[in-house]
């Protein structure tokens, strides 16, 4: 019987594991593949899936991580897969503070062996958030390396913002942990065949240290709901006062004045917005360490509150 190839997607938060996985289903449809996507959040709700076209299969899990809280969840999932669909592939995003073999460990079950495969381990690299990852607390730089050791195939992502000499020393560092192949990419683009295929390590569960999101990393996440819009210049601003550990936002948010959508992205302190051509519901999530959810919860609501004052003044002026 033919096994499905599994190809998992590690990574830290916001390293570019979506954006890579667009790509592989881009080139998988173009093959005119049928494949699989599972998605996993740390957090309650999936802002990555509206991503995913579709006519994709796809699966969110959601509100905890399928190396530790939910791993029974993903077997679960995999199976119905195989039963209810004809697969070429399936991919799994893992959450940002997964451990790979754990994850890999969820699908290697007994149920599970005669049907699927595990492929191949794609860990995606913030290359500057590699680079200074010294300034991580221990736990999380532990993490980090785990990642890295444990990937079949290593891409070092966002390497346009380190100089030369800098991503020499990163690939260095790297091939120190893992000298299995790397390849370097801007957008995580570059030979996705290459990635697909090219695997010089057999893949399976090894003795690795656990680090696990909840116990282990203190990971928290915030779902916060707009009711209104804010201005940009005071939500960059608090942005820029943001804690280091808060080390990934994302959303969809909409600024006072200004009738689009915006997908908001939020990754090692560097901020994006596009804009949407659909409305979908204002929400941002946050990860990240000591959150302190109620200060949050308490700005983002005095900027919404601001507008909807300036809003209430300026359909006074319109009566
Ligand atoms: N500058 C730069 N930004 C990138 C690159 N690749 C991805 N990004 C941006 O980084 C942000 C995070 O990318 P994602 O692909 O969502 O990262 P992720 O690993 O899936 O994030 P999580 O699932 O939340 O852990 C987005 O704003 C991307 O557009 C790159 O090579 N350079």
């Amino acid at each position: 019987m033919r096994k499905i190839p599994i190809y998992i997607l590690s990574g830290f938060l916001g390293s570019g594991k979506t954006t890579l996985l667009k790509q592989f289903i881009q080139e998988e449809q173009r093959k005119n593949k049928q494949i699989g996507v599972i998605m996993n959040e740390v957090g309650e709700i999936s802002i990555d899936s509206n991503e995913v076209p579709a006519e994709t299969q796809l699966c969110e899990l959601l509100n905890g991580c399928i190396c530790c809280s939910i791993r029974g969840r993903l077997e679960t999932q995999l199976l119905s897969f195989i039963q209810e669909h004809s697969l070429d592939a399936i991919y799994i995003e893992c959450t940002g503070v997964a451990h790979p073999v754990e994850v890999l460990e969820a699908c290697v079950s007994p149920l599970l062996v005669h049907k699927t495969h595990v492929k191949n381990i794609i860990t995606v690299v913030d290359s500057l958030r590699w680079k200074d990852r010294m300034r991580m607390n221990l736990r999380m730089q532990k993490l980090l390396v785990e990642q890295v050791k444990y990937g079949t195939i290593i891409v070092l992502n966002k390497t346009e913002q380190l100089k030369i000499e800098e991503i020499q020393q990163v690939i260095e560092d790297i091939l120190h942990i893992n000298s299995d192949a790397y390849i370097r990419t801007v957008n995580s683009e570059g030979d996705i065949d290459a990635l697909l295929i090219n695997n010089t390590r057999h893949v399976t569960v090894q003795e690795h240290e656990t680090c696990h999101s909840q116990q282990d990393l203190h990971i928290k996440t915030l779902v916060y709901d707009f009711h209104y819009a804010v201005q940009k210049e005071a939500f960059e601003n608090w942005l820029s006062t943001l804690p280091s550990t808060i080390y990934r936002i994302k959303g969809y948010i909409q600024f006072y004045q200004d009738p689009n959508v915006y997908l908001f992205q939020y990754a090692y302190g560097i901020p994006d917005y596009i804009k949407q051509p659909t409305e979908f519901r204002k929400t941002l999530v946050f990860i990240g360490e000591q959150l302190q959810r109620d200060e949050i919860r308490k700005e983002l609501a005095q900027m919404e509150y601001i507008c909807s004052q300036f809003e209430r003044v300026h359909a006074s002026f319109n009566l």
